[in-house]
């Protein structure tokens, strides 16, 4: 292909969820949905226990192998713009800042998965903190949901002035734009994501479809943004366009064996 023709270029780096509803298959899907070539770098490796209530199982990929994944990718091709999903261990955060900082990046988009289950509870308090320490000052965008935003900031989240609020102090913790994200949790009848970008405040809101949690809703926010960002979007423009389709693809999801719907990427363009 000539170069005039070559689509976007842009990179995950992020854990793998098998029934392809989050993690790097999402991120994937959601970058060739909107025209852009996914390269992906895998951090660990989520099962989910069909015999123990769906709990995540969590094995961590080789800090050296990882950082081998991103240097192949890197090596490859011209990329300027990178979205980081699940990490999960401290020496995964280490070996992933110390990746990034190899080269210059446009953008660096930061879904900071906190959470993962099956961990100890102080190995996770470790994770939160070496995530805020290493990869956050080095984000561009960070896309913290309801409780991420809480355990980022410290600061209880009741209602939006509390989003925004919360926002400003992560935003002082070095990334350029913070997306927080009220989603189902934040009462109203409307989902609400907010954008800080260090002087205005921009209200993104949908309609709530249902009042449930949509497996892989994150992950594809995350991933558009990064996909239009990687078009050369500017960021209001980029948050829009994943929000509407975030929105579709939760009206389109997929009901699945596990105790959540799984959104579906494609349902944009079926609208
Ligand atoms: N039921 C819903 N209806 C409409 N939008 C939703 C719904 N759930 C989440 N969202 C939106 O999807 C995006 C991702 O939400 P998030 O809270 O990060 O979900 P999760 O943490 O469950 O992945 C946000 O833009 C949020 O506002
Ligand atoms: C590997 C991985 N990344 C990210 C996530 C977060 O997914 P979501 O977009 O549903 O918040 C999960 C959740 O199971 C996961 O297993």
């Amino acid at each position: 292909m000539t170069n005039e023709k070559r689509p976007p270029v842009a990179l995950v780096v992020a854990g793998s969820e098998s029934t392809g509803g989050a993690g790097i298959q999402a991120d994937l899907k959601t970058f060739h949905q909107q025209g852009v070539y996914g390269m992906g770098s895998l951090t660990c490796i989520v099962s989910f226990d069909p015999q123990n209530n769906w709990n995540h199982r969590f094995v961590p990929v080789d800090s050296q192998v990882i950082k081998e994944q991103v240097e192949a990718a890197v090596a490859c091709h011209d990329v300027d713009t990178v979205k980081i999903g699940m990490l999960g261990t401290v020496p995964t955060i280490e070996a992933v800042a110390e990746s990034l900082q190899q080269q210059e990046w446009k953008n660096i988009v930061l879904d900071p998965v906190l959470i993962c289950k099956g961990q100890e509870a102080g190995a996770a308090y470790d994770v939160d903190q070496a995530l805020k320490a290493k990869v956050l000052p080095l984000a561009t965008v960070v896309t913290p949901n309801l409780f991420e935003t809480e355990a980022l900031s410290g600061i209880k989240v009741e209602t939006e002035d509390d989003l925004i609020e919360a926002a400003k102090r992560i935003g002082e913790l070095g990334p350029r734009y913070v997306i927080a994200k009220g989603g189902v949790e934040l009462p109203g009848d409307e989902a609400v994501d907010i954008l800080w970008d260090g002087e205005k405040v921009t209200r993104f809101a949908r309609p709530k479809v249902g009042q449930e949690r949509v497996g892989g809703a994150g992950c594809t926010l995350a991933a558009a943004i990064t996909a239009e960002l990687a078009k050369g979007a500017a960021i209001e423009d980029a948050v829009a366009t994943a929000k509407d389709i975030v929105t579709a693809g939760i009206e389109g999801r997929l009901e699945t064996h596990h105790p959540h719907a799984t959104l579906w990427q494609q349902a944009v363009v079926e609208h």
